[in-house]
């Protein structure tokens, strides 16, 4: 009998070769990622493998045995739906949740073979099957709901949600009694359902690779922007924040203060206990400033041991008693004590500048190092 490009065999066999050639991009695109993506990558890509492989069997319906084009293909199918569901946890936190879809999909090979193999039953293995599928991109859907959003993200979730529709749909026509006798019967409920399910291994495999993307750019902007010691702001981006930060006070006539700190005897710690200790000297002065600060309070390392703190929609009054309390703030070890000489300074009015801001505190920040050190002082 002559295939039409419509034929749902037809439209199985391009779709398995699309998700190998996705797969193998995905493979290859891996390789460019840091290491600690890798592994999620590595999972997401063998799961277009996963499909191209039940697709694959599907493909050899009425050619090869049932439990190979059924039974195996349905088992593998969702298996390498559990794989992208676990490549997209791995990618964003590094472990995953899959011991109990695991055990669901492998509890349901006997039930699928049973209708496929005892008593033939497409409409009852199509429940099974498309159930688990339903689950499983419902519980990714809901998983990606709670990362950081991003245009990747949501085209992923726009991919799983029209393929979950489908597959609703699809379930409904079991229902229906629409479900026909064999996924290979031509129509077009079962050309709508072939083609969708070959679209969404598309869909998925570009989210996949839009996610990683994303993923690069976020670790090279926060590499560009994170000072690598201690984790502050680099002096570029505490300034490019307080120009900002400026501008807003220009525009809404919000108050800005700003911090000038400097820890007090840095040189002795370094030339009598080492240039280590001066290092987890300085990151704990970093964790615990970090810990009395707001969030929209931001930390800049300025040079060496002096850094920088923003503090938005501060007035003078307040600044003062965050600045005590960074002075105050313990460290997490007796032995990583140090105190801090602290400039203060609010922005004047909308005509200020952060140049004359920075002198101002640097100016504060020598009288408190005259004064005796391990006090706050203001412009
Ligand atoms: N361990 C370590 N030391 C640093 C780092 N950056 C700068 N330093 C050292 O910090 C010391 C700063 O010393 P000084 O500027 O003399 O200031 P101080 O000893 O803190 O004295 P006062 O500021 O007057 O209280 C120098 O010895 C620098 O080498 C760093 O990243 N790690």
């Amino acid at each position: 009998m002559p295939m039409s490009v419509l034929d749902p065999r037809s439209i199985i066999t391009l779709s398995a070769l699309m998700g190998l050639v996705m797969a193998m991009v995905l493979f290859f695109v891996r390789r460019s990622y840091p290491r600690k993506l890798q592994g999620g990558l590595r999972l997401l890509a063998a799961s277009p493998l996963a499909w191209f492989t039940a697709a694959g069997l599907y493909g050899l319906r009425d050619v090869a045995p049932d439990w190979l084009t059924v039974v195996l293909a349905n088992l593998i199918l969702l298996l390498g739906t559990l794989l992208f569901s676990v490549g997209l946890q791995h990618f964003f936190q590094g472990w995953a949740r899959w011991r109990l879809w695991a055990g669901l999909i492998l509890a349901s090979t006997p039930v699928v073979a049973w209708f496929t193999l005892v008593e033939p039953n497409y409409g009852v293995r199509l429940l099974v099957v498309n159930g688990l599928l339903c689950g499983l991109f419902l519980q990714q859907i809901r998983y990606l709901m709670q990362q950081p959003t991003s245009f990747g993200l949501r085209f992923t979730m726009v991919a799983m949600g029209a393929q979950t529709s489908v597959l609703v749909l699809r379930m409904v026509s079991v229902a229906a009694g629409l479900a026909g006798h064999s996924m290979m019967e031509p129509g077009l409920l079962q050309v709508v359902y072939v083609s969708s399910n070959a679209m969404s291994v598309q869909m998925l495999t570009i989210g996949a690779v839009l996610l990683a993307t994303e993923r690069l750019r976020r670790e090279f902007e926060h590499v560009a922007s994170h000072d690598s010691l201690t984790e502050a702001l680099t002096r570029r981006a505490v300034l490019e924040l307080a120009e900002n930060e400026l501008a807003r006070l220009q525009r809404y006539g919000e108050p800005l203060s700003l911090m000038m700190l400097d820890l007090d005897h840095f040189k002795d710690i370094n030339d009598l206990q080492g240039h280590q200790q001066g290092d987890a000297v300085l990151v704990d002065f970093a964790n615990r400033t970090r810990a009395v600060l707001r969030r929209p309070d931001q930390l800049g390392r300025y040079g060496g041991e002096e850094f920088l703190v923003l503090l938005p929609a501060t007035d003078a009054r307040a600044a003062r008693v965050v600045a005590e309390r960074v002075r105050l703030a313990p460290p997490s070890r007796p032995e990583l004590a140090c105190t801090v000489s602290v400039g203060l300074t609010t922005a004047l009015g909308p005509d200020d500048s952060l140049d004359a801001m920075l002198s101002r505190a640097d100016q504060a920040l020598y009288l408190a190092k005259r004064e005796g050190r391990n006090r706050v002082c203001e412009a």
